[in-house]
């Protein structure tokens, strides 16, 4: 019998960098950008061909998850500690409540086109053939930082073996990637629990897997520091394969990004309403009106009576401000 497939939808970041469209309370996968649903309502409907569908979250976040995506089954998590527990605990959970299917792991907070269902369903076949750890690979078209790299060994019948995987490097290694035909990591990923589990028993998320099985979830999270899974178990992976993909995929990281996915009013990228005069490549976002004259190369977004204004090859530096504004409790 054909295993089911179980989409597990990771939904317990903030997406800090989205700032001050995302808040504490509002995570980025709650929020819409010119879409009618959030971006986690989208990806729901994306996965619609799963046989089950399971979010993945905080506690805090776990009504507003059930108000965007009521057809999903919700899942909390202990602790937020980052995709690496994240993912290992729903393995564990997941394998409890359905046996050993093949979970197919998403990101709930990109914005995909094109032929999702069909290289989604063969990063789950690819999971089931080889019991490996199987990425999405997006060929890149530009050296970002802010992702996972892979080298594709020789390829054959839609995948191929990963040689090496490095998540976030610099950007001089960056270009070299790029240049030498590494693919992006799209972060959405297929394994069966087992697989996952046991290639986490030999990870940093180890003591975590042992207490799983003695079904103390609360000892699990605390024997973890916070860790993704890229850095925990996929950098180091023997048994990791990679389904090249021809997605139109933006995870929307940071507000620059949306110079890549809204149209241009007279050489701006809007997000709500603007009024621009000798305005050029600035990217302005907001729930309200923005007005721009004489500037260029600015980000400017304002939501929720808060404005950030920052110099567009800067955006990531919102991060500062976040962190500053998380130390007396104002993110
Ligand atoms: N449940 C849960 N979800 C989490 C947690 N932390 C993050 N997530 C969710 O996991 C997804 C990915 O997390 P990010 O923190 O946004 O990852 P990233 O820095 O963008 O890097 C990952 O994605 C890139 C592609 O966008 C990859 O290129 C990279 O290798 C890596 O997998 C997001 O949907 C986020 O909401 C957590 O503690 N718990």
């Amino acid at each position: 019998m054909e295993r089911p497939i179980v989409a597990l939808v990771l939904a317990g970041g903030t997406g800090t960098r989205l700032y001050p469209a995302s808040r504490s309370d509002r995570p980025k996968q709650f929020l819409s950008f010119g879409e009618e649903e959030s971006l986690l309502a989208e990806t729901v409907n994306r996965v619609g061909f799963a046989d089950e569908t399971y979010v993945l979250t905080r506690e805090s976040f776990a009504d507003g998850v059930r108000t965007r995506a009521p057809s999903a089954a919700v899942l909390t998590e202990p602790e937020p500690k980052d995709t690496g527990p994240a993912l290992a605990y729903a393995a564990h959970r997941i394998r409890e409540q359905v046996g050993d299917c093949v979970l197919l792991c998403l990101p709930s907070d990109h914005r995909i086109s094109g032929p999702f269902e069909t290289v989604a369903r063969t990063a789950a076949r690819v999971a089931v053939e080889t019991e490996g750890l199987v990425t999405v690979g997006i060929e890149p078209d530009r050296p970002a930082t802010g992702y996972g790299y892979i080298k594709p060994g020789p390829s054959e019948n839609g995948f191929a073996p990963v040689e090496t995987f490095h998540e976030k490097p610099d950007r001089e290694t960056a270009e070299r990637y790029v240049r030498e035909g590494f693919y992006w990591n799209a972060g959405l990923f297929a394994w069966t629990p087992t697989a996952l589990l046991s290639a986490a028993a030999s990870s940093p998320l180890a003591p975590m897997v042992e207490r799983l099985d003695d079904g103390d979830h609360d000892a699990a999270f605390a024997a973890v520091d916070p860790v993704s899974i890229d850095y925990a178990v996929l950098e180091d992976a023997e048994n990791a394969f990679v389904v090249p993909a021809a997605l139109d995929w933006d995870d929307l990281g940071s507000w620059d990004a949306f110079e890549r996915i809204l149209d241009k009013q007279d050489g701006n990228a809007v997000l709500g309403e603007a009024v621009t005069i000798d305005a050029d490549g600035n990217v302005l976002a907001s729930d309200g009106h923005v007005s721009a004259v004489g500037v260029e190369d600015l980000v400017v977004a304002s939501f929720d009576n808060r404005t950030l204004v920052v110099p567009k090859d800067e955006a990531q530096r919102v991060r500062e401000v976040v962190s500053e504004l998380r130390d007396d409790e104002r993110f």
